[in-house]
């Protein structure tokens, strides 16, 4: 059992092959390294279908019954869904078939950009989450695209994320987005290309384990296979985020949540592999700047005059403590509760 963990993480983690080369080895069975605990798998009799993540036609900003609905969507699900945003389909199918190439490409040319091979390099290649810090592994593999600089990032944010925030902040009776929120809600970003290849027993493992994200706002492309489930209001069950054609996955993360004084939901999700199909998705996590100290607005907390639910913490610091461990759900907020 030992030896065959450590052949395993050798050819998955440090070789590079990463889950793409298990599954070119067709295996009857997952190795136990990506065998998770019963509470970890996916429940098939907890996944709900008389509920669903909203969809939002987001056609005509100015419609307020489109803000209504994003700011029900991010109090109640911390999910919705977007369609007629504007960037043509061309474009997402453009961006899915990129992310097939790159993993299809052989591990020789893969490995280039292996975190601990790349140097100062934006992208960098993975496979699982937190591999030597985690359990058990996750049925992932992912390129990192990763831009720090505090100054840049600002300036090239897509129209969308604004008009997000905009509303957002106007669902708590606040001005709308401006300047003065970027380094609190839109400066370093990252853009995930994951890889989840077809396996052989997903009821035994996960694609990606229970977790909220660490970042202010996720925006997140899925192509049409499915098998992203997320935490229903009741706190046990599990809603299926169905594939719908030209659409965006918008969801709330754990800054907004903390930000927004816990109105707004950074809901725990996870992903399950598919028996037959490759899944790819590409997640672009909006944050703050590295260096910025965030904590519930200060305008929210004096209109309502409610108290702080969560203390001042440095983005920087939040970063770090996420990637410190394994995924374990909603940990990672809890972390900065007062
Ligand atoms: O692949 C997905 O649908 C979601 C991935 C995800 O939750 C993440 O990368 O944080
Ligand atoms: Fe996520």
């Amino acid at each position: 059992m030992a030896s065959e963990s450590l052949d395993v993480v050798d050819f998955v983690v440090n070789k590079g092959h990463g889950v793409r080369g298990l599954a070119e080895m067709s295996l009857k069975v997952v190795p136990s390294n990506y065998v998770q605990p019963f509470e970890e798998r996916l429940d098939a009799t907890q996944v709900v279908s008389d509920e669903s993540i909203p969809v939002v036609d987001v056609s005509n900003w100015d419609d307020q019954r489109v803000a209504d609905s994003i700011c029900d969507a991010s109090r109640n699900y911390g999910f919705f869904q977007i369609i007629n945003h504007g960037i043509p389909e061309e474009v997402l199918a453009e961006v899915q078939a990129a992310a097939h190439r790159f993993f299809e490409m052989p591990t020789e040319e893969k490995v280039k950009f292996k975190r601990d091979a790349c140097g100062g390099g934006i992208a960098k290649l993975g496979t699982s989450f937190s591999p030597g810090k985690e359990k058990v592994m996750e049925w992932k593999d992912y390129l990192s695209l990763e831009y720090f600089s505090d100054e840049t990032a600002a300036t090239d944010w897509p129209s969308i994320c604004k008009k997000i925030y905009d509303v957002l902040l106007k669902g708590l009776n606040l001005k709308g987005f401006d300047k003065s929120k970027e380094l609190l809600m839109m400066s370093t970003f990252a853009i995930n290309f994951n890889y989840y290849p077809s396996c052989p027993n997903p009821e035994l493992t996960v694609g990606v384990g229970r977790h909220s994200d660490g970042s202010a706002l996720t925006v997140l492309l899925q192509d049409d296979v499915g098998g992203l489930f997320v935490r229903a209001p009741d706190g046990s069950s599990w809603i299926h985020v169905p594939p719908t054609k030209g659409a965006l996955v918008i969801n709330i993360g754990d800054m907004v949540q903390l930000l927004s004084n816990g109105r707004y939901k950074s809901i725990e999700h996870k992903v399950v592999a598919n028996p037959t199909k490759t899944r790819v998705s590409i997640a672009i996590f909006i944050n703050p700047a590295l260096q910025q100290v965030v904590a519930p607005l200060p305008e929210l907390l004096e209109s309502t005059g409610e108290k702080p639910l969560y203390r001042e913490i440095l983005f920087l610091d939040y970063f770090k403590y996420f990637f410190s461990k394994g995924h374990d759900g909603k940990a990672t907020i809890e972390w900065a509760k007062i």
